[in-house]
């Protein structure tokens, strides 16, 4: 029998609780996705409990979202206070002093099939001028002389050779989420939840209670509850898996700050003696914090050194929050889905929460259960099976960053310098140093350029090339280096400056600050 496309069943009744950004990232995502007829969306929120109210930077994947949905950039933008992210500045990471840029696209171009870091490899062991490996971004030569414009449609131009994210106030995006999917017809209801309802014959959870004595029943509940899990982790009792071992990290304090003049088109991550701190530069203001390890750093400590590192006047007090990395062994159980903090935390320090979110949104709406019949435990394996290589990647390359350091005499960073790696990780980062193959998903992050960025970033130079790089005339490939770094040099300075294109193209004009 042909599975029929559409079906006479009732709708199913989804239920998302929580409405932070991965609610309304789920509930618009789902009501963009999914039939209207067949699916009934209901989000639940409360305004005592709030959101984690952080999480301001994004990856470039974020723009296939809001194109999904059909959000107008400039209009999205302005309204969230945004700005243009071409990539992560990382400061004193592989050592004290030490700078470069996580970019937002590629190095160099493939030249003969081969990639291009195997014909840099090779020219500089030559002893030939070739310049430095971040000469042959394009993004990251943007991010030098803080400029920004569009990526050019032409492949054959070198402005077409890098992506962007964006930076914008969390809470003024849930909110303009919420505004989307509840025209779109998600039903939400304020309230906090007191009780969850499991049937006692299947295990599943059959409604959650509000503190109003209201009740409302579903057939499959999306827990994007935040820290709390408090579906899939306090009721469906799935199990944790701790990383601490890895990213001892445990605290992060943030506090906003005034604007200064010129907007950088990045943001920035410089180490600190206990962890990191962040800066993250809206329209209206600065995004600052500082994710620390407690067993290394004191809250005080801490405070003083955000504090000290801010360019502008705090907007609010330092605010505290506690957590540990991590996941949970399963992102479904039975009728529950977790999204969002619910689901796992890896620190921000490569932003990648909000595309863990999209992620799981869009892997749902693909293995969504159809109306009217049971959950199919293989959709449900499919969605476990995605969940867990998305985090399991990213969490190996945020381990990257804090392993390769020379920050000596730290009790932090010596730690995770000799600490033991994850097998995955250890065994890319020996292939790199031994043949220059940096890792190349198809599915997930971080794409071969990322590596390439940060394993060089953090000093981790390959002893050989892939031989088939020999095959070129040496001065053939010196003189096309040349010129490649010209290009990017040349074209990049010739570009707006970030402040002016934002003033021009997504003016947020004067708001109440949010903090
Ligand atoms: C310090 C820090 C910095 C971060 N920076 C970044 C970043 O730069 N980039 C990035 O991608 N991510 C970042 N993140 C992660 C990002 O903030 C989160 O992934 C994102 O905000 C999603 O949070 P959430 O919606 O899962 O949870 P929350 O925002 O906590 O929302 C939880 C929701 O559940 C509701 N809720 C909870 N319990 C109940 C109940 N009993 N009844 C009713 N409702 C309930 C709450 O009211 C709220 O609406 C950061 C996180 C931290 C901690």
């Amino acid at each position: 029998m042909q599975p029929s496309s559409s079906t006479s069943a009732a709708p199913l009744r989804v239920v998302i609780v929580g409405g932070g950004t991965a609610g309304w990232m789920c509930a618009a995502g789902l009501a963009r996705l999914l039939p209207d007829k067949d699916y009934a969306l209901t989000l639940i929120e409360s305004d005592e409990i709030g959101t984690v109210g952080v999480g301001e930077a994004t990856l470039p994947h974020i723009r296939e979202f809001n194109a999904m949905l059909g959000l107008d950039e400039a209009e999205f933008m302005a309204a969230t206070q945004g700005s243009f992210k071409l990539g992560i500045e990382f400061v004193g990471w592989d050592k004290p002093g030490g700078r470069y840029v996580h970019p937002f696209g590629t190095f160099g171009e493939r030249w003969g099939g081969l990639d291009f870091q195997h014909h840099w490899l090779r020219a500089r062991a030559s002893g030939k001028p070739v310049g430095e490996w971040p000469e042959y971004s394009f993004a990251a030569a943007m991010c030098r002389e803080g400029v920004f414009d569009m990526p050019d449609p032409d492949p054959r131009s070198i402005r077409s050779t890098f992506s962007y994210a964006y930076h914008f106030d969390a809470g003024l995006y849930a909110r303009y989420l919420r505004g989307w999917a509840t025209q779109r017809g998600v039903r939400r209801i304020e309230g906090k939840i007191v009780e969850v309802s499991r049937s006692t014959e299947t295990g599943l959870v059959e409604s959650v209670s509000l503190e109003s004595g209201a009740r409302i029943e579903g057939d499959l509940f999306i827990d994007c509850s935040g820290f709390r899990s408090l579906l899939l982790g306090q009721n469906m009792g799935v199990a944790w898996q701790d990383w601490s071992e890895w990213l001892p990290c445990d605290r992060a304090m943030a506090v906003p700050c005034a604007s200064v003049a010129g907007i950088t088109p990045f943001t920035r991550s410089t180490a600190q003696t206990g962890g990191w701190t962040w800066r993250i530069p809206l329209q209206h203001r600065i995004g600052n914090g500082y994710v620390f390890a407690s067993a290394f750093c004191s809250e005080d400590r801490a405070r003083e050194t955000l504090l000290g590192a801010i360019d502008g006047t705090p907007l609010a007090e330092p605010r505290v929050l506690r957590f540990q990395a991590g996941r949970r062994e399963r992102g479904w159980e039975g009728n529950v889905v977790a999204v969002g903090l619910s689901s796992g935390f890896l620190e921000p320090l490569e932003s990648t929460s909000i595309f863990l979110i999209q992620a799981a949104v869009i892997d749902l709406a693909k293995l969504m259960p159809r109306p009217g019949g049971a959950i199919d435990p293989r959709l449900t394996a499919e969605f476990n099976r995605l969940f867990a290589i998305h985090y399991d990647r990213t969490r190996d390359f945020l381990v990257l960053h804090y392993t390769a350091n020379a920050r000596h005499g730290e009790p932090l960073w010596d730690h995770v310098r000799n600490m033991a790696l994850p097998d995955s990780l250890a065994h890319k980062i020996d292939l790199f140093r031994s043949s220059g193959r940096a890792p190349d998903y198809k599915l997930g992050l971080f794409s071969r350029d990322s590596w390439l960025a940060v394993l060089m970033g953090q000093g981790i130079m390959p002893q050989a090339w892939d031989r088939q790089a020999d095959r070129a005339p040496l001065d053939q490939v010196v003189g096309r280096l040349a010129d490649l770094r010209e290009r990017i040099a040349s074209n990049a300075a010739a570009l707006p400056a970030h402040a002016d294109f934002l003033a021009g193209y997504c003016p947020a004009g004067d708001v109440a600050v949010v903090a």
